[in-house]
Parts: C-alpha cells; sequence; structure tokens
C-alpha cells in the first residue's frame, strides 16, 4: 500500500469505530513524519474531529494476560507500552499500528533511546534533568515487565524502550469512571488520529469527557493547512527529551541560567541562597529575568545584610542597586555566551553522530545564544 492508501485505511477503520473527521485528513509532512491537515476550509470554533471513548486504548481495552502477568502497581504507561509490543500484524489496530513511526525515527529523535549516550551531556541542564527522570520512570517500568512471564515475549529492553516511546509521546490524559480511582499520572490513553496532530505554541482546542475527545478549530484554516494542537506551555528542552523537536518559534520557551549564574558565587553565597530556598533554577524568557535570578544577583551586590532587607522587606533597593544588578548581570551572561559558543563549535565538529541529532543540538544552544543576546542587548539599551 502506498501513503495514500494507508491514511484512507486509517480513517475508514477510525470512522468504523464512531471517529468523526471534518474536512481535516492526515498527510506526510516535512521533518515532523505525519501530521493533521485541513481538506477544505475551516472556520473557528468548527469541530475538526471527535473520537468516542469506545474508539480509545486504554487500560480496559489492554489484553487480560498482559494486565494479569504484570506485578500489582505497574505504572498505566507501562502496560500499555507491553499491549503495544505484544501486537501482530493482524491486530485489530492494525490500521492504526501502520502510522506508527518507524523504530529507526524514534532513535534517532528521542535523546532517551540515542545509542550514542555521550551526546547527552550536549543536552541543557533542564533537558538533562527530564531526560534523567524518564530513565528512572523507564528502568522501573522495564523491571516489571523482566520480572513477569512477558519477560519471554518482549526480551529485549530496546523494543520495550521504543514501544514505551511510543506511549509516551502518543497518549492523552483522560478521566473516565473506570480511570477515578487511579493516580494522576495512569489515567493516560491512546486515541487513534488524534494522535497524528503534531504541536504548534498554540493550537486547537482539545477537550475531553468521560464520553470521549473533541479537536476544535482554534481560527481559521485554509484547505491545505496543517492543524495543530498544544501539547502543553512547554520549553524547547521539554520538547526534545519529551517529543524529539524543537519549535523555531516557540513563546513559551526560556533558558535556565544556572551554568552563569552557580559559578559566580561563593561558597558561602551558596549556602545563604539555599537556606533561604533561592539556590538554582534561574530561568530567562523572552520578556524576563525570573524573581529568582534577581535575588541572587542582588546578594553579589549588596552586602548581606541590605540583601536580608531586600528580599524580605520587598525593597528592590531602587535605581542604583538595579543598575548595578544589571551591569553585573550583563558581564555573566557575556561570560556564559562565549561557553555557549564554545558548546556550539564542539557539536559542530562532532562527527561521530547523526546528522539530524547534531543539528537538532546545535539548534538548541543557538536559541539559547539568541536569548542571552536578546537579553544583552535589552538590558544595555
Ligand atoms: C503525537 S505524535 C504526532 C504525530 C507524528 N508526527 C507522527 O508522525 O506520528 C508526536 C510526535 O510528532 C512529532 N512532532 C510533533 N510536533 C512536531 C513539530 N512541531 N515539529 C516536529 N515534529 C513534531 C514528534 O516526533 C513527536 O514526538
Amino acid at each position: 500500500m502506498d501513503t495514500t492508501e494507508v491514511f484512507d485505511e486509517l480513517a475508514r477503520w477510525a470512522r468504523e469505530r464512531g471517529v468523526e473527521l471534518n474536512g481535516v485528513a492526515p498527510r506526510s509532512l516535512p521533518d515532523r513524519g505525519i501530521g493533521i491537515v485541513a481538506t477544505k476550509p475551516r472556520k473557528v470554533n468548527d469541530l475538526i474531529l471527535h473520537v468516542p471513548a469506545s474508539a480509545l486504548r486504554t487500560l480496559d481495552t489492554v489484553r487480560a494476560k498482559v494486565k494479569k502477568s504484570l506485578p500489582k502497581g505497574t505504572k498505566v504507561h507501562a502496560i500499555l507500552a507491553a499491549d503495544l509490543a505484544l501486537d501482530k500484524p493482524t491486530s485489530k489496530y492494525a490500521p492504526w499500528n501502520a502510522v506508527l513511526p518507524s523504530r529507526e525515527s524514534v532513535s534517532t529523535h528521542l535523546p532517551l533511546a540515542w545509542t550514542d549516550r555521550a551526546l547527552h551531556r550536549y543536552l541543557p541542564k533542564p533537558a538533562l534533568a527530564l531526560l534523567n527522570k524518564q530513565q528512572s520512570k523507564f528502568t522501573r517500568d522495564w523491571a516489571a515487565i523482566q520480572q513477569s512471564p512477558l519477560a519471554t515475549s518482549i526480551p529485549k529492553q530496546e523494543d520495550f524502550l521504543y514501544f514505551w516511546l511510543l506511549a509516551n509521546t502518543r497518549t492523552f490524559y483522560h478521566e473516565s469512571a473506570q480511570n477515578a480511582g487511579l493516580p494522576k499520572d495512569d489515567r493516560m490513553v491512546l486515541q487513534p488520529v488524534a494522535d497524528l496532530f503534531n504541536h504548534a505554541d498554540t493550537g486547537c482546542e482539545v477537550a475531553f469527557t468521560p464520553d470521549g475527545f473533541t479537536i476544535t478549530a482554534d481560527r481559521e484554516y485554509a484547505k491545505g493547512d496543517e492543524v495543530y494542537i498544544c501539547y502543553g506551555k512547554h520549553s524547547n528542552d521539554f520538547l526534545l527529551v519529551e517529543y524529539g523537536f524543537v519549535l523555531a518559534e516557540n513563546r513559551w520557551d526560556e533558558v535556565c541560567l544556572d551554568d552563569a549564574i552557580l559559578p559566580e558565587l561563593s561558597r558561602q553565597q551558596k549556602a545563604v541562597l539555599e537556606e533561604r530556598g533561592f539556590l538554582g533554577n534561574y530561568v530567562l524568557d523572552q520578556r524576563t529575568v525570573c524573581y529568582r535570578t534577581q535575588v541572587a544577583l542582588r546578594l553579589l551586590c549588596v552586602p548581606a545584610g541590605r540583601w536580608e532587607r531586600l528580599v524580605y522587606e520587598g525593597e528592590d533597593g531602587g535605581e542604583a542597586v538595579q543598575q548595578k544588578v544589571d551591569r553585573l548581570f550583563v558581564k555573566i551572561l557575556r561570560k556564559y555566551h562565549g561557553k555557549v559558543e564554545e558548546t556550539i563549535q564542539e557539536l559542530e565538529e562532532l562527527e561521530d553522530c547523526q546528522s539530524w541529532q547534531r543539528e537538532v543540538l546545535c539548534l538548541r544552544w543557538q536559541q539559547i545564544r539568541g536569548l542571552v543576546n536578546q537579553t544583552i542587548e535589552r538590558l544595555e539599551a
């Protein structure tokens, strides 16, 4: 079957299960696999997709054998991944499975699956922290599989990782009578066709009731336009680790400045900040420098006693302190800019990695450099 036939077959199969696609259809798109495109003009508030609860893949649709085999307390994420892994080509989900991204695509794009783990050291600090959390969850879930009778059916870790990452990138949060008693992070479901929408920082409205999901147009779409949803107000570090891409334009993006500011602080200053709950997690976005950063910079600019008054009595220290803080901040940002440049250069010279991985890491650091530059210019204006 060619791709058009595969998409037509999916749409037919989905409609048979009560899914309504109104003037949208899946298409292959450059650099982002499959996406959803308007097949006729769409107006604001048009209902473009409805997926009834009966068409969802949930804990309740998982084969009894899978559920029974896994230890009590296994996360729904792992259960769905195991169920996907055990699907045969003749599965009733075959037309849906036919549009899943390939193993190669997943292992190229998602950092947890990168075979060259040395590349992880080029992830910005928040991305690396997220990756480490993801790794712990995967290790826990893989241990559950290995302890169970499913270990013989899913013997290879890389196979389970592929399906685990599919579940990670394609599930939606859903509340129903069936999952009401479960922890929030276990209320995960897979839904056909809706899982083909790509992400933008603003997108169509996704809503659910116990009866299913609806996706409604957030604006007008011309025939041929790609229709996006927004997976959440995510930074590019988050998108890179959780979904394997970064956006060129992302109004929710932010940059962590810990590697710029922490080296400027003495051990004693770090202890003071730690005690007061202000050590680390310094963040810059397109418009603002976070309050935590302002607090840390003030400690570098005024005597400790005055700093206490500034922080605890809500004084900002006036124009004179702010100017001192801004001058110091520019100096710190310039130094950090140099480090970012070095990272970009190192990445550009990397040879033993896939070009996409080098490019996405370079792009991320170029975005960080851009935000740092923009802030220097704003402070100096
Ligand atoms: C829920 S799926 C969306 C459908 C997916 N494109 C596919 O081919 O099946 C999420 C995945 O789509 C890709 N994706 C979503 N939005 C993207 C975007 N704006 N740019 C590039 N890739 C995107 C990422 O690979 C992500 O992990």
